[in-house]
């Protein structure tokens, strides 16, 4: 497989400890290009600690990550001007305007200077925050932060996004049209792949999943593949146990 072509992400028997505990363990998942695929598991499952080492963000103990065929560690130029990225967190610079920020990360990837005019006003407006886009991120709402990380992710016009709970603290409409843009995307070959606790939203969204669960792979496929006539809800339940205590609490409603 040459590069530039094959899977949108290849993992390869990815692992991640922390002291003593085994955050990713041994990770094998291929997602197909053009696919809208999602990501879920419980709490502490090890999604973020997997997908950052996916892009290129954490060194990982063991194994390997390709992005269109280029390794992400050893061609990390070429896979990462094909990969969108909006990572879990507080990540971006806070003491810029959401239209400096954009401009600034625009450049610095080489884009031309008019057309990162021009892509920063389309996404400010299309993700409602044309209003903001001369106050400081660092005054931004927890939602618009999230809308500004996507806007940093998308400027650059990568083949493979990889969004790490895109739609939380998200309002209904901003949601709306971050599911059409992401949609608009995967029709013209791009990939999404992005992980959310909310199965429905993976249902109606995604055509391939992978539940995980203790830094393992425990299913992956086509959305009917994994749900074998379920729906994903009781997939995810039945791969990954109910929680251990039940749900009560002794003290509490007594
Ligand atoms: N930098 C770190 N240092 C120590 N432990 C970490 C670190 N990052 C993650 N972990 C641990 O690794 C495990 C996996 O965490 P991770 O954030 O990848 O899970 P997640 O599936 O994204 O969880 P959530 O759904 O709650 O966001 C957790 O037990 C977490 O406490």
């Amino acid at each position: 497989m040459s590069a530039g072509t094959g899977p949108a992400l290849r993992l390869r028997g990815l692992r991640k400890a922390f002291g003593d505990l085994t955050a990713v363990d041994d990770v094998d998942l291929t997602i197909p290009a053009g696919s809208f695929f999602g990501l879920v598991g419980p709490n502490g499952a090890g999604k973020t600690t997997m997908l950052s080492m996916a892009v290129g963000l954490m060194r990982p103990d063991a194994g390997t990550a390709a992005v269109l065929g280029y390794d992400v560690w050893s061609e990390p130029v070429r896979a990462k001007e094909l990969l969108g990225v909006l990572p879990d967190g507080e990540s971006l610079p806070q003491r810029l305007s959401g239209r400096e920020l954009l401009t600034y990360l625009g450049l610095l990837r080489g884009l031309d200077g008019n057309v990162v005019r021009e892509r920063t006003e389309e996404l400010l407006t299309v993700l409602d925050l044309a209003d903001a886009g001369s106050r400081l991120v660092a005054d931004y709402s927890t939602g618009m932060r999230k809308k500004i990380a996507l806007a940093v992710a998308l400027l650059h016009g990568p083949r493979v996004v990889v969004l790490d709970e895109p739609f939380e603290a998200v309002d209904p409409v901003s949601a709306a049209t971050i599911r059409s843009i992401l949609h608009g995307f995967t029709r013209t070959g791009g990939t999404v792949v992005f992980s959310s606790h909310v199965m429905a939203l993976v249902e109606q969204l995604c055509d391939h999943v992978a539940i995980l669960a203790h830094g393992r792979v425990r299913a992956s496929g086509t959305v009917d593949e994994v749900r074998a006539g379920r729906t994903l809800d009781e997939a995810f339940s039945d791969l990954v146990g109910a929680g251990a205590a039940g749900g009560e609490l002794s003290w509490f409603a007594s």
